[in-house]
């Protein structure tokens, strides 16, 4: 008898190690590890989904004790042994439970829904209910079709065994599949003999198997795209030629036509970085390297070459980029060099096209997986490299359980399969450029552009002055700049910051302004929809134009969006054609991608945008880069202040001046003086670096010192009050005395809907005590949670809010 090892879907501590469970006779030899299965659990026996992590021979436990499999979910294995193994490491590092862990791995789609199944034991008294519930067969049932009045009277009569009601796990996941034929005939010449020499289209199917002799042909494709006759297939098929068989069908998101690109000549300093990172790859060492280039220095190229050198080596490349960075110009530019090997995963997709290109990577058909976060987890073999492109991006780190950050994960992936990790960024984390200094990463400077074209020149302005002068969101010297570049046929990005940001209602003469009465925080104003709308809870009411509290009307409205800019534009500049991009504007599938050709195809001068466009892009024809608002970020409680400005502003500004005319980037800001705007003027990433650095060991903060945040929340005050004092205490006790402990406080944003949230900030710099007493906290908050206690703990976290 065999015994299966399962990771139940019960998040809590407990559950963390797995359970044992009988394997049935008839699952024995369909069962594998990785695979998932429905079980009972706890008294009731209700049916969950749990993880087959360990199948081994029953040896010292009672079978009579252990419970029984009900049914296998997948066909074959779901996670491999790598990604078992990455669980229980993730869990460990990022205090999450397995399964959590195990069901970040999975696609969407694979991840269970749970739905509920009735059937009657004999006719229903009841007529109506009679007809509804069938009998032996169990039906899945949608709440909706029942009332009220009949689910009550359905759990009354399961209660006296008329019906029962079960749980069943539902996946929803479906493959698509195709008809295609697949050869029979070994023996060409002889039925070649046997064709009328004038069955033309016979001969041309005969041609075409004997070329394809070990294929399965895709029918509609083999008769669209090669001539092959319907009807010789058919006649094929009746002489038992051919089989009839099917292949699963993948969705292509991104048919667009491939353009075909080669390898471009490196400059010398491309040249030096692809031959040591060809090292690693060919000598199986698993380094990161960190590469700093200045923007436009050619770091996608480098990553390209060596993806290549990978693939020539027979093995595969694992390729991440921030969500937002996932633009079609970075996609086509992957595509255009690798082909169809190459699997996109971005939330873009849908359900299924996120599956199958989930199953395109698994089943080895795909070579080259670029994705945002999560693919990280792609389901890859044989992996020669592994990329991080804008290293520094805050999206590699989740915000929700399991708080893992993208980079761990990466470089844990590295060892495991002998390969080289690349971060690349023109503005490095603190962490990894301090990494890189100390020689942990293998670092590498890419200090001049491709083109031998300078870094865009940076000019200052101090909008304090500008304001006085007119209140608008233009200075003179950017759009004087702007009508200049308008007159030569050049293009121009513009950059609204919205970080940290949004456009609030606030009286004149009161002072109230407009909160959620969910959060504590402010209402944004949405032309779009002429409402006032929260964004952590997605409360919304219309836009008051009188004060609620003292009835005035001398409302204002605080802050820019980029609607309101582009209004002012179109006044301003009556010939320019402006194109916006941001949230509002890129909500449709596509609209992205539809945008950004525009742009490229010269149908718009200028490109106005949130952040959203500081990434990535890179259109020749730009040549004057404006930031309206620098400094929106600055102020946030966050210590990363500054060097998330330094980044955004130093990436938006590397978008001028990419090809062979000169760029310039005007930056409109209330804090010149700052050093971070200062630094960006002059691009000086290196000297930012060494100054925030100081900034950071005298406030004790990240690199020097590793953080943990831990957040305890509640519906009702006093409760996440009262229990964060009572976890300082213990922590007190157990902690070293060289550990600092900071809080608690409420969050800077202290109330989202309508939970309390108090925070504690731990910062140490060894302190063997801290996770065995982190775990013991999360142990003992068990039965806190049903209380409506939450606690969350976050290593390293990103965001302060
Ligand atoms: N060796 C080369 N010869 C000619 N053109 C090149 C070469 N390497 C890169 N390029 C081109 O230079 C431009 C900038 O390169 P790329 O976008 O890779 O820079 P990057 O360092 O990733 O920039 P950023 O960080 O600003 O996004 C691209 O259009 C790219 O095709
Ligand atoms: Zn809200
Ligand atoms: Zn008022």
């Amino acid at each position: 008898m065999q015994i299966a090892n399962i990771i139940v879907d019960v998040p809590t501590m407990q559950t963390n190690s797995p359970y044992s469970y009988l394997v049935p006779k008839d699952l024995q030899s369909s069962l594998s590890k990785g695979m998932r299965v429905v079980v009972p659990f706890g008294k009731g026996n209700r049916k969950i989904e749990g993880f087959v992590v360990g199948i081994e021979p029953l040896t010292n436990q009672d079978p009579a004790k252990l419970k029984e499999i009900s049914s296998i979910m997948d066909f074959e294995p779901v996670l491999d042994e790598e990604l078992l193994d990455l669980s229980k490491w993730l869990a460990d590092k990022t205090y999450a439970f397995r399964i959590s862990c195990l069901l970040t791995m999975l696609p969407n789609v694979m991840k269970a829904k749970y739905a509920k199944a009735v059937k009657k034991n004999h006719p229903l008294t009841n007529q109506a209910l009679n007809q509804k519930v069938s009998d032996n067969l169990m039906t899945l049932f949608d709440d909706k079709h029942f009332t009220e009045k009949e689910l009550n009277q359905l759990i009354l009569m399961q209660k006296k065994g008329d019906v029962e009601i079960e749980y069943v796990v539902k996946n929803e996941a479906k493959s698509k599949v195709e008809l295609a034929i697949q050869n029979q005939i070994n023996d060409f010449s002889g039925v070649r003999k046997h064709l009328k020499t004038n069955a033309s289209a016979q001969h041309h199917l005969l041609d075409f198997l004997e070329k394809h002799p070990k294929e399965k042909l895709v029918q509609k494709k083999i008769i669209e795209k090669d001539g092959i006759s319907p009807s010789a297939i058919k006649a094929f098929f009746n002489k038992g030629w051919i089989n009839k068989t099917q292949v699963e069908k993948y969705r292509n998101p991104y048919n667009h036509k491939l353009v075909r690109d080669h390898p471009k000549r490196l400059t010398p300093e491309q040249e030096k970085a692809v031959l040591e990172i060809d090292q690693a790859i060919k000598k199986k060492k698993p380094e990161t390297f960190l590469i700093e280039g200045v923007t436009g220095s050619g770091k996608t190229e480098i990553y390209l070459q060596n993806i290549q050198t990978a693939l020539n080596d027979g093995r595969q490349a694992l390729m991440l980029v921030p969500e937002i960075a996932l633009t079609p110009q970075m996609v086509n530019r992957v595509k255009n060099r690798f082909g169809n090997q190459v699997a996109i995963i971005h939330s873009g997709l849908s359900n299924g096209e996120r599956y199958d290109e989930w199953r395109r990577i698994r089943d080895g058909n795909a070579k080259v997986v670029v994705g945002a976060r999560s693919a990280v987890f792609a389901p890859l073999q044989n992996i020669g490299i592994i990329i991080l492109d804008e290293e520094h991006d805050t999206s590699y780190k989740q915000d929700e359980n399991p708080r893992y950050h993208t980079r761990d994960v990466a470089i844990w992936r590295s060892k495991y399969h002998h390969c080289p990790v690349v971060l690349g960024s023109a503005t490095p984390s603190l962490e990894s450029r301090a990494r890189a200094g100390k020689g942990v990463y293998h670092f590498i400077r890419l200090t001049k552009r491709v083109n031998q074209q300078q870094l865009p020149e940076v000019e200052i302005v101090d909008m304090t002055k500008e304001v006085a002068k007119s209140g608008d969101i233009f200075s003179e010297e950017l759009l004087q700049a702007i009508n200049e570049k308008l007159t030569k046929h050049e293009q121009v990005v513009l950059m609204l910051n919205r970080r940290g940001f949004s456009s609030f209602m606030m009286c004149r003469d009161c002072g109230y302004v407009l909160m959620c009465p969910n959060c504590d925080i402010s209402l944004t104003m949405h032309l779009d929809s002429h409402t006032m709308k929260c964004h952590y809870c997605g409360f919304e009411e219309p836009i008051p134009n009188v004060c609620p509290k003292c009835h005035s009307h001398n409302i204002r409205y605080f802050g820019t969006g980029t609607e309101k800019v582009e209004q002012e534009l179109a006044k301003i500049l009556p010939q320019a054609r402006i194109l916006r991009m941001d949230v509002d504007t890129t909500k449709r599938k596509g609209a992205h991608e539809r945008i950004l050709n525009e742009f490229g195809e010269q149908k718009a001068d200028i490109l106005l945008g949130t952040q959203m466009i500081a990434k990535g892009l890179d259109f020749p024809n730009v040549t004057l880069v404006g930031v309206l608002n620098a400094d929106t970020g600055l102020d946030l409680p966050d210590f990363r202040a500054s060097e998330r400005t330094f980044d955004l502003l130093t990436q938006v500004a590397g978008r001028a001046g990419r090809a062979d005319k000169a760029g310039k980037v005007i930056i409109q800001t209330f804090n010149p003086e700052h050093y971070a705007i200062q630094l960006v003027k002059k691009q000086d990433y290196e000297t930012f670096y060494k100054k925030e650095m100081k900034l950071r060991h005298l406030a004790g903060y990240a690199p020097y010192y590793f953080t943990v945040k831990l957040t305890v929340s509640s519906t009702k005050e006093q409760q996440a009050a009262g229990k964060s004092y009572e976890i300082l205490k213990y922590l007190k006790t157990q902690l070293s005395h060289k550990t600092m402990i900071l809080g608690p406080t409420p969050r800077p944003i202290a109330r989202i809907k309508n939970r309390y949230y108090y925070q504690i900030i731990i910062k140490y710099k060894v302190d063997k005590k801290l996770s065995p007493a982190l775990k013991q906290i999360l142990q003992s908050s068990q039965q806190e949670a049903r209380k409506g206690l939450r606690i969350a703990i976050d290593s390293e976290p990103v965001n302060f809010m």
